[in-house]
């Protein structure tokens, strides 16, 4: 299988858009570490994919991105266990336009601290074996979305940030590819509940609702599906084109 012998960490992955990119890791060989905050479901879906996987292909370690230590943590236990990391997707988001400090601690300087350990641990500079960074973005990284600037705001932070960072990565020989990945409208948990987190743009829920309507909303299925060519593409690379 394409991933075979690859170990990958994906943040905020117990359920949703992280969820299903573990799902695809797995069903192409690679072990994952499924680092997330919700420990309930989080090993609930370990006791899953080992059944459906084997044993030793899934671990859960409890991770808020927010925290530089606990990702430090969680990166050095998938090292300890797995005996590496080959791939990192920055998934871990929220959507809330009241607390939105931490709308921005958890998209855009979760993505920026999980990228630098990854770093750390990947840069063929300092002798690691290079690697692939996704960083989950969004539409709302390319356009402007009126009922929510400071999501917006970090979507398109996070683009910024990992194509500058791709380019330094090119130019400086790290040895690792970094991507964003910008999805549309997606059913998940933070999809259904975005009406109670507009705060003071609660008046535009009705144009996001037009262009929901327009763009229309897929299925975690159809997401999957759409998505595993794509991840293969850019996950599978490493070591031919770095
Ligand atoms: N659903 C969509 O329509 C959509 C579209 C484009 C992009 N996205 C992005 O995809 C990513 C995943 O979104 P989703 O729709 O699957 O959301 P979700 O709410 O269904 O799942 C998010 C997961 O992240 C975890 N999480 C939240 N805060 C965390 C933190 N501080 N540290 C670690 N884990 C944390 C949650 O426990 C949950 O398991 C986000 O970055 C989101 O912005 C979502
Ligand atoms: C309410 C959003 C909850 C989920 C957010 C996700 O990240 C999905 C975002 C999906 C699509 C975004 C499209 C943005 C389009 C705009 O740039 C523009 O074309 C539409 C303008 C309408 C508006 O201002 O609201």
């Amino acid at each position: 299988m394409a991933l075979n012998g690859k170990t990958a960490v994906v943040t905020g992955a117990a359920m949703g858009i992280g969820k299903a990119i573990v799902e695809i890791l797995l069903q192409n060989g690679a072990k994952v570490a499924i680092l997330d905050m919700n420990e309930t479901i989080g090993h609930c879906l370990v006791e899953t994919l080992t059944k459906e996987h084997g044993p030793d292909r899934a671990m859960f370690l409890f991770c808020d991105v927010e925290s530089e230590d606990e990702l430090k943590a969680a990166f050095q236990k998938t090292i300890e266990t797995f005996g590496g990391i080959d791939i990192l997707c920055n998934n871990a988001g929220v959507f809330n336009e009241v607390t939105w400090e931490k709308t921005i601690t958890i998209n855009l300087m979760g993505t920026i601290k999980g990228t630098y350990l990854a770093l750390e641990h990947m840069n063929k500079l300092t002798g690691g074996r290079g690697g692939v960074i996704i960083n989950v973005a969004s539409m709302a990284g390319i356009g402007p979305l009126s009922c929510c600037p400071v999501y917006t705001a970090t979507k398109h932070g996070v683009i910024g940030f990992t194509r500058s960072f791709a380019a330094a990565s090119v130019a400086s020989g790290y040895g690792i590819r970094i991507n964003a990945l910008c999805p549309g409208f997606v059913q998940t948990d933070l999809f259904s509940a975005i009406q109670s987190k507009l705060g003071q743009f609660s008046a535009m829920a009705g144009a996001t609702q037009e262009l929901i309507e327009k763009l229309g909303v897929l299925t975690i299925q159809d997401f999957t599906a759409g998505l595993t060519a794509l991840l293969l593409k850019v996950t599978c690379l490493t070591e031919n084109h770095l």
